[in-house]
């Protein structure tokens, strides 16, 4: 499958923008190694704490700015007090490429400072919501390496229909700017198995979101 080009960019809603089989194998294996090694520290991957008490099902660790439901902070205060290890600069320029790929104009001016970094098992998923604790309007920027799973992009509105549902598999590029900037989405579930040989993830699925948080 690593042999085919990218199949193109599609618009789901004005704003959002898909492009599967974005990065390719390389690029997915060091994204799987790099997250790997953040996931153990400084700060280490935790489901976090809902202010309902549950957990989310996701494990996360945050690069930049550490964020618990729901505000960011310089400290990751409900996992350990430590700091987030920094985000690296080829993560950054990583998410500036997705932007320019996905043909919005903020692409240049991008300067992401933070990365919400997931990790799916089987049975994880995530709630429609609105990523909204960013002080900025500018572009979240996903890529997903693993397993596939079922991607929910709904509208600005409210978390009933309309969406659409589409596959995020591995290597994917997707956007949301401009009027999607504020859209609910969720992940229905993950598909067990589907991450393709080479990635160096057997199990599982990641997903990495690239902010800019407009904090200082
Ligand atoms: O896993 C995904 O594709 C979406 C993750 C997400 O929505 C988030 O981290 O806010
Ligand atoms: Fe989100």
């Amino acid at each position: 499958m690593f042999d085919l080009p990218h199949a193109g960019r599609r618009e789901i809603a004005p704003g959002a923008v898909h492009v599967p089989r974005w990065l390719d194998p390389a690029t997915q294996r060091r994204l799987v190694e790099a997250c790997q090694a953040w996931a153990r520290g400084p700060v280490p991957a935790r489901a976090a704490t809902l202010p309902g008490g549950g957990r989310t099902s996701v494990r996360t660790v945050c690069l930049g700015w550490h964020w618990q439901p729901y505000r960011y902070s310089r400290t990751a205060d409900d996992a350990g007090g430590g700091r987030v290890a920094a985000l690296p600069d080829w993560l950054a320029d990583l998410g500036r490429a997705g932007l320019a790929e996905a043909r919005q104009a903020t692409a240049r001016s991008y300067r992401p400072d933070t990365a919400l970094i997931n990790f799916y098992d089987d049975a994880a998923k995530m709630g429609l919501h609105q990523d909204r604790d960013e002080r900025t309007d500018a572009p979240v920027v996903s890529l997903s390496v693993g397993d596939s799973c079922l991607f929910r992009f709904g509208n600005t509105h409210s978390r009933n229909r309309p969406w659409t549902d589409l596959e995020l598999a591995s290597g994917d590029l997707f956007v949301f700017g401009g009027p999607a900037r504020f859209a609910y989405h969720g992940v229905v579930r993950t598909y067990p198995g589907t991450a393709p040989a080479g990635v160096g993830l057997d199990f599982g699925r990641i997903n990495i979101t690239l902010r800019e948080t407009g904090l200082s």
